[in-house]
């Protein structure tokens, strides 16, 4: 199936959204989404799931940009009572009548293990993670979240037989890695604490796989681009909050230069992977970490598409040398040996 890939249609889906609400601007019947392009709402190909065999699902960090989003997707198709979303942050009324909620720090393995048993859990989406930006701001809080409470999930999943999901990043290359395009199997030696410690990922998983047969998989997104959730402090946070300002104020004050292209997805699109790659048999995977890719665009280009909308928006650059030089290495080239969803 088709990943939505042009920047033009991501900006219609994101200002079409209730939450930036931007309704006017394009009347729905104009969009022109082709029949194979589908939501996550929509109901994919692949394994169907009786009330009997579907899976107990535990997604941790669960209140991010990406985990509330994907709840709602797994709940439709596994039952509402079979995905529990979790964190340590306190959700938000929506978020907490929708579905199960639980709290849960993955630094701590005891509490991990207690929810993993009493709720049956048969796959565990590990989402929880600080993400560029906030981890160079903060190394040993990264480290520890990001490395240490790694070493719980998967500790936790190989123990108790569990399908394990954990998402790695185009952060996880570096300025030695080739481009254009980047292979699956390439050189990887990011220059951030989030890369590094994504990279640990990758290979703990693979290595877990081979040792302890851990069903371990992987898949790299690229920034993600969502309306009705937030991001958590990354370097690609600009291309969400551009709609977001240019809707409230008009105005948008970028960190990275008007040249830096970066990958982007957007979200409905990353979701769906997720889930195919999860449901995937696992004799159809050949390695436990895939590329995705959707588009790439830099701030300039994405300022000139959604002033194809709000006309008046005006944007000014104040780089922030810190996240700039992060983006500079979040680069992967197109179609190249990744998953093969397109
Ligand atoms: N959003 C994006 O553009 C991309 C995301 N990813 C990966 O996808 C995953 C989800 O990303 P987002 O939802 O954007 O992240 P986010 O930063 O929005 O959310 C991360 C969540 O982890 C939680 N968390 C922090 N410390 C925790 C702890 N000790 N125990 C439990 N939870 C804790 C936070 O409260 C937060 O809700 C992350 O692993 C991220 O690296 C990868 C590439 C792109
Ligand atoms: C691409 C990512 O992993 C994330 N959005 C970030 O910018 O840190």
């Amino acid at each position: 199936m088709p990943v939505v890939r042009t920047l033009t249609r991501t900006v219609k889906r994101v200002l079409q959204s209730p939450v930036c609400g931007c309704q006017a601007v394009t009347s729905v019947r104009f969009i022109g989404f082709s029949p194979r392009q589908v939501t996550s709402d929509a109901s994919f190909h692949s394994v169907s799931f009786s009330e009997a065999d579907h899976p107990r699902v535990l997604i941790t960090g669960g209140l991010g940009q990406l985990g509330v989003g994907l709840a709602k997707l797994l709940r439709k198709r596994y039952g509402n009572n079979n995905v529990i979303l979790s964190d340590i942050r306190k959700p938000p009324d929506h978020v907490f009548h929708s579905g199960p909620f639980i709290y849960s720090d993955i630094l701590d393995y005891k509490n991990l293990r207690e929810i993993v048993v009493n709720n049956r859990i048969t796959w565990l989406i590990h989402y929880s993670a600080l993400l560029s930006a906030v981890g160079e701001a903060n190394v040993p809080l990264a480290r520890a979240v990001n490395i240490t409470g790694l070493h719980n999930i998967l500790d936790i999943a190989a123990e108790h037989g569990l399908r394990l999901f954990v998402p790695s990043t185009i952060g996880a290359f570096g300025p030695t890695s080739p481009r254009n395009p980047t292979p699956d199997l390439c050189i990887q030696r990011p220059r951030t604490i989030y890369g590094v410690s994504k990279v640990h990922a990758e290979l703990m998983g693979e290595y877990y796989h081979y040792r302890y047969g851990l069903d371990f998989r992987c898949l790299r997104y690229p920034g993600i681009i969502s309306a009705d959730s937030q991001p958590g402090g990354g370097t690609t946070d600009y291309a969400v909050q551009i709609f977001h300002d240019a809707i409230k104020s008009g105005r948008f004050v970028c960190n990275l230069k008007p040249d830096t292209r970066l990958p982007m997805m957007y979200i409905d699109d990353c979701l769906r992977a997720t889930v195919e790659v999860l449901e995937a048999p696992a004799e159809s995977l050949t390695m436990r970490t895939y590329n995705i890719n959707a588009m790439s665009f830099n701030p300039e280009e994405l300022a000139q598409e959604v002033r194809k909308h709000l006309p008046e928006l005006e944007v000014a650059y104040d780089v922030d040398a810190v996240r700039q030089a992060i983006g500079e290495y979040m680069v992967y080239g197109n179609r190249y040996n990744y998953w093969n969803l397109l």
